[in-house]
């Protein structure tokens, strides 16, 4: 029987649980697989390997011992079939710039990341073909409603897995389908990353209402509206509508703005109770995108003339150049029109 060798980069609370997706998938299915988890840090890589835990990130779970944690990030990826990307956004390029050279021939890259890279506006597969010169359809990235706890409890989850090469996405998804974890192919890669990053820098404004106290019509109107502007900007990138109405649109973005565990929406409530993004930054241990992405949406969206008031608001609160309590006015105050364009 021949073993696949997959490396996933990133310890964090998604690359940690998605490794626990692909290992429990792996004894489901009798395949041999070997999952090596890189981690930044010594004593996170040592948990892991010592204890089956990753208390930082995904607290009591007990990952499967099959799991094989290093810091050796080339070892990591050296003869693997496939390359998992759990890094934040920002921090993606130079770990691509390290391991270019080890990568095996026709190796599959998935991307678990949603941001845009600040410098560039480009989206995640879009800077990993471009600084690992590899095609477009060996990059498959894999988004929907998948706050990495709950799946991490092994709660019914789907998700989305896109390749512009759907024999590619099909591989993937033989790899991450254990029981509660069910995904559905697409071959709308734009339509998919697009709605990871977008409905990030929505609840971000979300939780500015929780933060301001607001109700549940004030929220429903962001995200509904949050939506359609997601919606337009992925359609003029080149997306389908039925993808932003899918998984990856809406479902992850009701998710993430219903949820308590979601760090987009918490760093939206605490820069609407008035705390600084410094402040939030020193006082989240993990990563929320949208504090980083959303400059680079609203810039991508000005230069494909798309509107997007909702984004545009949530920058000038991340750049001190809007109070909060003064977003509602400004959103509410623009030019009537109709809901649906004729
Ligand atoms: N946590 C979740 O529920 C989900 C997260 N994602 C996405 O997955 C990506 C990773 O997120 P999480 O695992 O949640 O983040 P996290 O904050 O839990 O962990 C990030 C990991 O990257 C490491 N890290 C931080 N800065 C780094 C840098 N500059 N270079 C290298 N490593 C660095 C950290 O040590 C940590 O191991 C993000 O793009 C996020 O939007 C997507 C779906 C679900
Ligand atoms: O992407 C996520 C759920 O699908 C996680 O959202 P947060 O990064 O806001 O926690």
């Amino acid at each position: 029987m021949t073993v696949t060798k997959i490396a996933v980069l990133g310890a964090g609370s998604w690359g940690t649980t998605f490794a626990k997706v692909l290992a429990d998938c792996a004894a489901d299915t009798d395949a041999e697989t070997v999952i090596t988890l890189w981690a930044r840090r010594a004593e996170v890589a040592e948990s892991i390997n010592d204890e089956h835990l990753n208390p930082a990130y995904t607290r009591d779970i007990r990952l499967p011992a099959s799991i094989q944690a290093t810091t050796e990030l080339l070892e990591a990826v050296r003869d693997a079939d496939m390359i998992v990307l759990a890094v934040p956004a920002q921090g993606l390029r130079p770990h691509l710039t390290q391991i270019k050279d080890e990568l095996k021939p026709g190796v599959l890259v998935v991307s678990l990341i949603k941001g845009l890279e600040r410098e560039t506006g480009l989206r995640m597969s879009e800077v990993i073909a471009e600084e690992l010169v590899i095609a477009e359809d060996q990059v498959v990235v894999v988004s929907g409603p998948n706050l990495a706890m709950e799946i991490a409890r092994q709660e019914p989850t789907a998700s989305v897995v896109a390749c512009t090469n759907e024999d590619n996405a099909k591989k993937v998804v033989s790899y991450c389908n254990p029981s509660y974890f069910r995904p559905y192919t697409n071959t709308d890669v734009i339509g998919v990353e697009m709605g990871g990053v977008v409905k990030n820098v929505i609840a971000l404004a979300v939780g500015m209402c929780d933060g301001q106290n607001l109700g549940d019509n004030s929220k429903a109107s962001v995200i509904t509206r949050g939506l359609a502007e997601t919606t337009r900007l992925a359609l003029k990138l080149g997306g389908r509508a039925e993808t932003l109405a899918g998984l990856a649109g809406l479902g992850d973005l009701v998710a993430t703005c219903a949820s308590p565990l979601s760090r987009n929406r918490t760093a939206g409530r605490m820069l609407g109770q008035g705390k600084t993004v410094l402040e939030i930054q020193t006082e989240m241990k993990q990563v929320a995108e949208g504090m980083k992405s959303a400059k680079a949406v609203t810039q991508v969206a000005r230069s494909n003339g798309v509107e997007m008031p909702i984004c545009e608001a949530v920058v000038r609160v991340l750049e001190d150049r809007l109070v909060v309590k003064d977003m509602a006015n400004l959103l509410l105050s623009r030019d009537l029109k109709a809901e649906v364009r004729p």
